[in-house]
């Protein structure tokens, strides 16, 4: 099987957990739009989807799913997202395709997370994947000192704008032993927006696509 079909396994199974007649939090990338296609044969049995990016809200409404606003929203069971890596604990990094912050807002209201990915995704120890942290524009130089500091090589991702109009440094060579820890202590350089450490809010279930099927998982927390 190939990576694709082996995304396209995950998502498929995540449609399970598409309850009746909800609204759906919907994430972003590769994996999600094989998912959001599914979304959209089952879609008069959804109220709708919360998006985390632009991509993803073109491919719902390309397909008649109706799109509504966060702040509208007071009951999100489920949000469907995929990851760069998750660890044993269901600690994540996120952010590769840039929609780290607006995945983590949606994250934050949703009752479960659902991740689905490929088995390449699982690593015993967060950060071989550059870490994608979001960054006010003037605050660029700072944050990338700052980042330094703390043991990582911060790589500006030319040409890059995020939905919201910020720029993303890829933080190289950081070994995650605490991925809680470090997911607060860049939180609180000034400048940054988001970082793409889901430590605090993991992943509920692991949807894991292997090519002997797909594994599901679920967090002990
Ligand atoms: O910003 C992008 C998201 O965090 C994605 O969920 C992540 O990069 C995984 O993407 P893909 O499913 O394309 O591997």
């Amino acid at each position: 099987m190939t990576q694709d079909e082996l995304k396209k396994a995950a998502a498929i199974v995540a449609l399970e957990y598409v309850p009746e007649g909800a609204v759906i939090g919907v994430g972003t990338g590769s994996t999600v739009n094989h998912f959001i296609d599914g979304l959209g044969t089952m879609r008069e049995r959804i109220a709708g989807a919360v998006s985390s990016s632009e991509a993803s809200s073109a491919r719902l409404q390309a397909l008649g799913i109706p799109l509504l606003d966060l702040n509208q929203i007071t009951d999100l069971p489920v949000y469907v997202d995929g990851a760069d890596e998750i660890d044993d604990s269901f600690a994540m990094i996120k952010g590769g395709g840039g929609a780290l912050t607006r995945e983590k807002i949606v994250a934050a209201v949703a009752t479960r997370f659902i991740c689905i990915c490929d088995a390449s995704k699982r690593v015993e120890c967060l950060g071989v994947f550059p870490l994608p942290v979001e960054v006010l524009p003037m605050a660029r130089a700072y944050v990338e000192r700052e980042l330094t500091r703390l043991g990582g090589r911060p790589v500006l991702r030319e040409g890059f704008v995020t939905d919201n109009g910020n720029l993303i440094l890829d933080v190289h060579g950081l070994r995650i032993a605490d991925p809680r820890r470090l997911e607060t202590d860049i939180n609180q350089i000034v400048g940054v927006v988001a970082n793409g450490l889901f430590a605090h809010r993991g992943a509920d279930i692991l949807l894991l696509a292997t090519p002997g099927g797909v594994d599901r998982m679920v967090a002990q927390h």
